[in-house]
């Protein structure tokens, strides 16, 4: 799989490096970028009416050339619409040079019904807002409601940010070249984007290798084996144990789903930790998920003398306040030696920390500190991060990747676009979300994943991305309909299929 993600300005360096080592200089690979765009109009557009190949200054355009003229050879009625030339012995200028078409003033666009458009008017070199000629362009595209297939990124949307610039266009189906771009991912981009097809133009993967990407698309060959798998002689404690705060009586709900995820996610014990005025309303709900009376510090203190959780969850149905701040501080200081592998703060538990995020943050860069996970949502990001929220220069990757790096924590920025950050660099984008994920306590089984993965010692990033993605799969193969007391058990099919092509998969004990 193809998954380290190129920024506009790491794919411009991929290319010079491919076209300084051979064998494709820059007309070759542009010639090769545009047949295989033309290719995806032959296949799904076969019956065009007409077909507009909107060619702009840059090597955009260039592929619009070759795009152009494949299209025409092949018997398209086609007509090229160009904004600005190509620079003067630019690989795009030979484009141009090459294609016999005439070329029409994008100033005079114009279409009719049932013909197709072909966006080559900007990609990843889209330097300012898209306005005049081209949003007018794109304003008619949009409502005689034609379909787009743009080469790259549609004209308008960053690559590096998916925010759009001006306007942009709406693709049916976007062709991106050698690695799909952040922009492809991060809303709104991926949905102005369409399908995205990953064309090969022949540049080579050692070009890439040599990039040491950190960006990656989240999927599960990014962290598939780095899954846990149960051995036969385990028992329930060495398969991890996590500790699930519940809030008071009338809030407890939350922590149990937490609690339930983490077990379905494969964490051999669970226990609800609550207060004292919630034992019975806890008890009264619970059967294999285990249940200890924790109200203070000193309760706490007495969790982690005797079989203590490896994985903690603090913050759904919490409350926010001085008490979530000292157990989670108590937790991380508490450190590794005492077998904690992760504290997952979430909802409330982040909240709590408003006022004060560097004592939290202080406290996970410990060295003995066990892995923290953040889960924010983007107000709970705004709580805890003011400052890189409010930086608007700041792409949502960016903004995690800033965050993991202040907090000593691994971020999962939630959302339909949802971006996962490790502090130490590495970050994924996450694509298989669905809309009917958006319901009450979806967030609450997601922390639970999490705490599951790292109970059983899945590192932090890798138990972030798989839990992310996991809880949208299990979403997805729900179909709408789904609440979130359905989705631990719509864990399960999912989990056995990752485990089945799991290297090391072997008979489950
Ligand atoms: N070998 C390779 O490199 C390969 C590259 N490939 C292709 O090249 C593309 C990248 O090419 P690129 O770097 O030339 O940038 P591109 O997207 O054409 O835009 C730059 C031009 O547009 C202009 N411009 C920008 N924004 C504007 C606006 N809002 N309104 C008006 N003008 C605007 C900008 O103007 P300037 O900023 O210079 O004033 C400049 O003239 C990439 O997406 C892929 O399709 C493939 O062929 C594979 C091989
Ligand atoms: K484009």
């Amino acid at each position: 799989m193809r998954l380290e993600l190129l920024s506009p300005m790491e794919m411009a360096a991929v290319d010079r490096r491919a076209i300084a080592d051979g064998p494709f200089d820059g007309l070759a690979l542009m010639r090769r970028a545009g047949t295989l765009v033309a290719a995806e109009v032959l296949v799904r557009y076969p019956g065009a009416a007409k077909v507009h190949v909107l060619a702009g200054p840059g090597n955009n355009g260039g592929d619009g050339y070759v795009i152009a003229g494949l299209l025409a050879e092949s018997g398209f009625a086609v007509s090229l619409w160009t904004s600005g030339m190509p620079r003067p012995g630019s690989d795009a200028a030979l484009a141009a040079a090459q294609c016999r078409l005439e070329r029409l003033s994008l100033l005079e666009f114009t279409a009719g019904p049932d013909e197709l458009v072909v966006d080559a008017l900007y990609g990843s070199g889209l330097s300012r807002p898209v306005d005049g000629d081209a949003a007018r362009a794109i304003a008619l595209v949009e409502s005689l409601d034609l379909p787009v297939v743009a080469v790259d990124l549609p004209s308008g949307v960053s690559g590096d940010s998916g925010q759009v610039s001006g306007s942009a266009f709406r693709a049916a189906v976007t062709v991106t070249f050698a690695r799909k771009k952040p922009g492809h991912l991060l809303l709104p981009g991926r949905e102005l984007c369409g399908e995205v097809v990953l064309a090969d133009i022949g540049i080579d993967d050692a070009v890439i290798g040599e990039m040491n990407i950190r960006i990656f698309e989240n999927d599960p060959a990014l962290w598939r084996t780095a899954l846990p798998v149960a051995q036969v002689d385990t028992h329930k404690y060495r398969r991890g144990h996590v500790g699930a705060f519940s809030g008071g009586p009338s809030s407890t709900g939350a922590a149990r789903l937490s609690a339930l995820a983490a077990a379905r996610a494969g964490a051999g014990a669970v226990t609800v930790l609550s207060p004292a005025n919630a034992m019975q309303v806890n008890a009264a709900h619970l059967t294999s998920i285990m249940l200890r009376k924790v109200s203070d510090a000193h309760d706490l203190a007495k969790v982690q003398a005797n079989h203590p959780p490896s994985a903690f969850v603090l913050g759904p149905g919490f409350g926010i306040g001085e008490k979530a701040r000292a157990f989670a501080l108590d937790i991380l200081g508490d450190g590794r030696s005492n077998g904690v592998e992760g504290l997952v703060l979430d909802a409330d538990g982040i909240t709590s920390f408003r006022d004060e995020p560097s004592t939290l943050f202080a406290a996970a860069g410990l060295e003995a500190a066990p892995a923290l996970v953040l889960t924010p949502h983007e107000g709970e990001f705004g709580r805890l991060f003011p400052d890189i929220a409010g930086d608007e220069t700041l792409s949502k990757l960016d903004k995690a990747r800033r965050a993991a790096s202040l907090s000593h924590g691994t971020v999962i920025y939630k959302g339909a676009d949802t971006v996962i950050a490790s502090p130490e660099g590495r970050a994924a984008i996450n694509a298989n979300g669905v809309p009917w994920l958006a319901t009450a306590g979806s967030g609450d089984v997601l922390a639970g994943i999490v705490a599951g993965l790292l109970a059983q010692g899945m590192p932090a990033f890798e138990a972030a991305c798989a839990a992310v993605w996991m809880h949208a799969e299990a979403a997805r193969r729900f179909r709408p309909g789904l609440i979130a007391d359905d989705l631990p058990a719509a864990l399960v099919p999912v989990l056995h299929e990752l485990r089945g092509q799991h290297p090391k998969a072997r008979p489950q004990g």
